[in-house]
């Protein structure tokens, strides 16, 4: 069966002024496949997942998903065909039960999002749903706990039960190890594999070992541009890539 794209970006650019942030992407991402965006600080990563996650807006080029002309859309058009940024912890109801926060997330998903303040017996339905989904991330015992009690690392685990809640086919995550511990990236690496099963995942991520250990393909932009693409083997033996690190660092270490 041929492979199918799940997204591909062709000549994506943004520019701040006349500063070119985002310079002529082109990428694929294979259905099923984890992919990482990677580079040095600065490369125009989070400006490329933004564009992609249609936070911004491109000043040229396009973006489809599984063949779809997405590039218009707004990022609720785009959730809604399965293409679905991860929630931010901060977007996370701190007051609010775990169980609460997922319930909250599939109110979003069945349209109902603005008008959650309901008498919680109508939103009853919800709870059997929201309980699979929290054991899907392991937070079965943490139902009844308040997020604000949560340690960082099941606040991340939480955060993923409530982007899968809106039932993606594609999930965009947002450097999902960043801020947290040995033993918590450990388990949110295993919890993002088995969450990838039957997915697709996009993710920008800073952590190289996480993304030699999760990702199939991995494209390295720097200074807004692709500088290689491939697996980790082919991509951490690059030349080009291994003077793009070591040129920040030494700046860094200049400085
Ligand atoms: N809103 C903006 N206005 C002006 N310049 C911006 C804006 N956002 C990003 N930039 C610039 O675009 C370039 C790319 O930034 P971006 O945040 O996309 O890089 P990054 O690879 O995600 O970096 P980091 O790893 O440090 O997060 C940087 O030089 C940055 O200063």
């Amino acid at each position: 069966m041929a492979e199918r794209i799940a997204l591909a970006c062709e000549g994506l650019t943004k520019r701040f002024g006349g500063f070119k942030a985002v310079d002529n992407v082109s990428l694929t991402v294979r259905e099923g496949t984890i992919h990482a965006l990677i580079g040095p600080n600065g490369a125009g990563k989070t400006t490329c997942f933004n564009l992609l996650t249609k936070v911004l807006q491109p000043d040229a080029g396009r973006i489809a998903y599984f063949g779809r002309d997405v590039t218009r859309l707004q990022q609720e058009a785009v959730a809604r065909l399965g293409m679905v940024r991860s929630f931010q912890i901060s977007a996370v109801f701190l007051g609010l039960t775990a169980l609460q926060n997922v319930r909250v997330a599939l109110l979003q998903r069945t349209g109902l999002g603005p008008k959650f303040w309901r008498p919680a017996r109508a939103m009853g339905h919800l709870d059997g749903e929201a309980a699979r989904l929290l054991g899907e991330v392991g937070l079965e015992a943490d139902a009844g706990t308040r997020a604000a009690q949560l340690p960082y690392g099941r606040k991340r685990a939480l955060e993923i039960a409530m982007t899968l809640a809106l039932d993606p086919r594609m999930l965009l995550l947002d450097e999902p190890m960043a801020g947290l511990g040995q033993e918590d990236v450990a388990r949110i690496t295993a919890l993002i594999r088995r969450v990838s099963a039957h997915r697709t995942v996009l993710m920008v991520e800073h952590n190289l070992s996480v993304v030699s250990e999760l990702c199939h393909t991995i494209t390295v932009l720097a200074r807004g541009s692709i500088l290689a693409e491939g697996d980790y083997q082919r991509v951490s033996t690059d030349e080009r890539v291994i003077t793009a690190y070591m040129g920040v660092e030494a700046v860094q270490e200049a400085a």
